[in-house]
């Protein structure tokens, strides 16, 4: 059909063909599909040239900074109009109002009044000012004249020359003519330069606030991460497969937004109420989704419920490996004392702040897979205890350990190893603190007036009442033994129930947080838990306390060999859960390291030019006590000798009870012996003990040599 209308034939010519009044239809429909095609073809090659001409590199420099100026010059000017007027209170408040929440609105409605008034009164400040300001500036240059006048005055008189009544005056002109010529100097190149300096004011400003078409910024920005924002965390929620979630956005649910996403330390906090039937356990159930969704590590994103605010999702996010940065040094590490009362510096948050870690009526627990740095964080916090010259420190390793062995000059025992005798070690220390905390509560009744918990005038005032820090590392060893357990088990929970007020803090150390290996009672009591990474959800709230896993706070998150040194943590500030990052004291044989020593030095030398009455340390000898006591009695009443052992030393005995005693005659061999149907102790016996010790000491000494 097209060839023959095309190219008409020679028969055609000859034969004229019938004349038809209908419309012509072929060419109209020729001309429309030809230009249907044509049109996309043209609309492809142009958009073709849109898209190609982006790969160029001079076109993408061009329109990148161009768009960098042009950004930032809308930033400013909206920033300088965002300063002067109450545009930011009325943004405020219409989001306040969109989410519904009343609270937010009226803190804003007060804030735009508060603006409007203060700047009402500064404009009214500066009318009265501008008003006053000619009479001001005539009687001030009457008086600077005046002054000049009197010091031309005493110039001349001084001189004896009359010319010089008008010399101070003239030096200021000249001055001012100074003034002006430098002025005019600088004046124009500073005019010619201000658009310059204006146009690269612009330039950063855009630069940093990338303003510029994603397609036109430079592809290795490294700035993959997406902030999380209200649109990206709905579109991160709506993207993690809970149906309920699903329904209600597809019905159109608009979150309200308790807190609307602000920058909170080292990434975003917001706050949103979720819509019925979706708990906040149900989103935690698809963190890692989640996180994938807002690119971010599970260990950076952390959707919890706040405590007081049923249904509301709390989201902190993270920065993109905001947990990999180095940690500070430990702010002690070569200077400073501390004070038992106020807590010793042991991490930073996750935000970055200084995580300071309580030691007065504070309990710890410390819990992790192997190699995850509990031991690193328990040493920090013992070295800042002893850098009180206050503090008695003591630690029981129940585990072959020399990680506290340079601390051991200043600790008043060191216990290490999981045999029968270190654990009997250990159960005798809880049996010591819990006779311990009975006294020194009743001491503090005696001493303490109105206080009714131990403060530092009264630790200085006596002895007995000395702040104490004891360590028990890998405590599951000692509650899981079938000899000792039970009884450890129910000492530590008596202890801890009464150690707060009386400035006695226990530190519980293991790998192992399950209900069996550490009585629950005891983590129930315990104000600081610390869990570096654990394998699961057992020994994520056997840690952190139960249910926790479910509620989104998760150690388990944390990634072994990775996140070493980082923990999540209850306890240390007001907020439901902590991610801290311990500072590192360093110490490491093989590479020459050592930065506890130098500590522990300095902790030596507070505590030997430490109060008056500050214990003299040096290792205690329970016998040479005894037949001190005793003097040149050949016999005494066991009673007496505990009394006379206290007097002595209040510090080391104050919480002895008969059984401590009775424990160290027998270890001496002394045995029973009573005399009118009363134990006491003979210091025969006693003598004879000291003896043979100092025999086989010598007998060891001549082995060694
Ligand atoms: N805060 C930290 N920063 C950097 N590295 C650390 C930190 N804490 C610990 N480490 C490293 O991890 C190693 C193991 O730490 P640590 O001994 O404290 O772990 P642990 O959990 O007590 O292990 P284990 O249960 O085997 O005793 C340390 O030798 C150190 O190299």
């Amino acid at each position: 059909m097209t060839d023959i209308t095309s190219r008409p034939s020679i028969e055609a010519e000859k034969t004229p063909e019938p004349v038809s009044l209908a419309k012509p239809e072929q060419p109209v429909d020729q001309a429309e599909r030809a230009s249907g095609p044509r049109r996309r073809v043209r609309i492809d090659s142009l958009r073709r040239v849109f898209i190609d001409v982006r790969q160029k590199p001079t076109y993408r420099f061009t329109v990148r900074h161009g768009a960098y100026v042009w950004g930032g010059a809308r930033i400013l000017t909206r920033r300088g109009w965002e300063a002067r007027t109450t545009a930011v209170h009325a943004r405020m408040m219409r989001i306040a109002e969109a989410s519904g929440n009343e609270e937010l609105l009226r803190t804003w409605e007060q804030r735009a009044y508060a603006y409007r008034f203060a700047r009402h009164k500064r404009r009214m400040d500066l009318l009265q000012m501008a008003m006053n300001a000619p009479r001001a500036m005539a009687s001030a240059a009457m008086g600077f004249g005046g002054l000049l006048l009197m010091l031309g005055i005493m110039l001349a008189v001084y001189n004896h020359d009359v010319r010089d009544v008008l010399a101070p005056t003239n030096a200021v002109i000249e001055f001012v003519g100074w003034v002006a010529f430098l002025a005019g100097v600088i004046w124009e190149p500073l005019l010619y330069s201000l658009p310059v300096l204006a146009l690269g004011g612009a330039w950063a400003v855009g630069k940093n606030q990338k303003t510029a078409p994603t397609w036109a910024l430079p592809a290795d920005t490294g700035e993959q991460g997406v902030i999380p924002d209200e649109n990206a965390i709905l579109r991160a929620l709506g993207k993690l497969s809970i149906p309920q979630l699903n329904a209600a956005i597809k019905e159109g649910w608009q979150p309200r937004w308790v807190q609307p996403t602000t920058r909170l330390g080292n990434g975003y906090h917001t706050q949103l109420q979720l819509p019925m039937g979706v708990t906040v356990e149900m989103v935690n159930a698809k963190k890692n989704v989640l996180a994938h969704n807002l690119m971010r590590k599970p260990v950076e994103t952390w959707p919890t419920e706040p405590p007081n605010m049923p249904g509301v999702l709390d989201l902190w996010v993270a920065d993109q490996g905001s947990l990999n940065g180095p940690v500070p040094d430990w702010p002690l590490l070569h200077e400073g004392t501390t004070d038992y009362f106020k807590g010793v510096p042991v991490a930073v948050s996750q935000r970055g702040e200084p995580i300071i870690g309580k030691l007065m009526a504070a309990n710890w627990i410390v819990g992790g897979i192997m190699g995850s740095g509990k031991t690193s964080i328990v040493v920090s916090l013992l070295l800042g205890a002893i850098l009180d010259p206050l503090v008695i420190a003591e630690v029981y390793v129940m585990a072959a350990n020399v990680d506290y062995d340079p601390l051991r000059p200043r600790l008043r025992n060191l216990v290490k190893g999981d045999d029968p005798e270190e654990l009997r070690a250990a159960l005798d220390a809880l049996r010591g603190l819990a006779n311990e905390v009975t006294e020194r509560g009743k001491l503090l009744e005696e001493l303490g007036g109105e206080s009714t918990k131990l403060t530092r005038e009264l630790a200085l005032k006596d002895p007995r009442m000395r702040p104490k820090v004891v360590v028990f590392d890998e405590c599951h060893e000692l509650f899981m033994n079938k000899e000792y357990g039970k009884e450890a088990a129910e000492l530590a929970i008596r202890v801890m129930k009464k150690a707060r007020k009386v400035g006695i803090t226990l530190i519980w150390v293991t790998v192992s947080p399950t209900a069996d290996s550490i009585p629950r009672d005891v983590t129930r009591n315990t104000s600081h838990r610390v869990a570096f990474a654990v394998g699961d959800q057992v020994a994520n709230d056997g840690l952190l306390g139960s249910g926790k896993y479910k509620a989104g706070i998760r150690a388990t998150e944390l990634v072994p060999g990775q996140d070493v040194g980082t923990a999540v943590t209850y306890g240390f500030t007001s907020k439901p859960f902590e991610i801290i990052r311990s500072h590192y004291v360093q110490r490491d044989a093989e590479r020459g390291i050592d930065e506890v020593t130098p500590v522990v030095e300095r902790a030596m030398a507070l505590y030997e030019g430490g109060p008056a009455d500050a214990p003299a340390f040096a290792p205690v000898d329970h016998l040479a006590d005894i037949a001190a006591v005793l003097g040149h009695e050949t016999k005494m009443l066991t009673l007496d000798v505990l009394r006379g052992l206290q007097d002595r030393n209040a510090v080391e005995y104050g919480s002895w009870s008969f059984r401590d005693l009775r424990s160290v005659l027998d270890d001496a061999g002394h045995g029973e012996y009573k005399t009118g149907g009363k134990m006491h102790v003979s210091l025969d016996r006693i003598l004879d003990a000291i003896a043979a010790r100092e025999d086989d000491l010598d007998d060891e000494g001549g082995t060694e040599e």
